[in-house]
């Protein structure tokens, strides 16, 4: 049965200092910790509201630069800071692609809020773009270790003869 629609932004604001009830953390392979919604929503909900220190996009990127988080959200100007574990649940969801994405950053008020792209199901993990050009977890190093996982399958397969000459160029086509 559907929830009766409150207003997504009006809901937004009443969940500025804590997270609303329907959603759990759960573990997901070569991703960690992501977040999964408990209930269905429907395209257009509020999610939750990401937390953190805000920052100015220059002080962030200084912070980058030197040391990553993985938990610092750049939006124009600003960069929220979440690299301090303060409980919430927004600095947890995973990144998607574009094919992935249930959910999506605005600005409401004062605050970022996800709201949801599309219906999502029971049980349906979050999924936003980060907005980034490339990933650590996409990385040539990820790619090397890829080949060589192909190379091994190869000569298991008995066509070791052919194994050597395709990570060679492969090896070529990304260094
Ligand atoms: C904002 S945190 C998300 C929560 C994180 N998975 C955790 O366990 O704390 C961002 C980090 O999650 C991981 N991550 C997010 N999306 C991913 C994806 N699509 N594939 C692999 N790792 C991902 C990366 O390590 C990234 O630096």
């Amino acid at each position: 049965m559907r929830r009766k629609r409150v207003n997504p932004f009006e809901e937004s604001q009443l969940w500025v200092k804590t997270d609303p009830p329907g959603f759990e953390i759960d573990v997901f392979e070569n991703k960690g910790r992501g977040v999964r919604s408990t209930i269905p929503r429907q395209r257009g909900d509020f999610l939750l509201v990401y937390s953190g220190q805000i920052i100015s996009k220059k002080e962030g990127e200084r912070r980058e630069r030197k040391k990553s988080s993985g938990y610092r959200y750049f939006y124009r100007d600003l960069c929220i800071d979440a690299t301090k574990d303060d409980g919430r649940l927004c600095r947890l969801i995973n990144h998607g692609t574009k094919k992935e994405i249930n959910c999506k950053m605005k600005l409401c008020g004062d605050c970022l809020c996800l709201f949801a792209t599309r219906d999502i199901q029971q049980g349906e993990e979050l999924l936003y773009d980060y907005g980034l050009k490339s990933y650590p977890w996409n990385s040539n190093l990820t790619l090397v270790k890829r080949i060589f996982r192909w190379k091994t399958l190869l000569a298991l397969t008995h066509h070791s003869s052919i194994a050597l000459p395709v990570e060679k160029l492969l090896l070529k086509m990304i260094l």
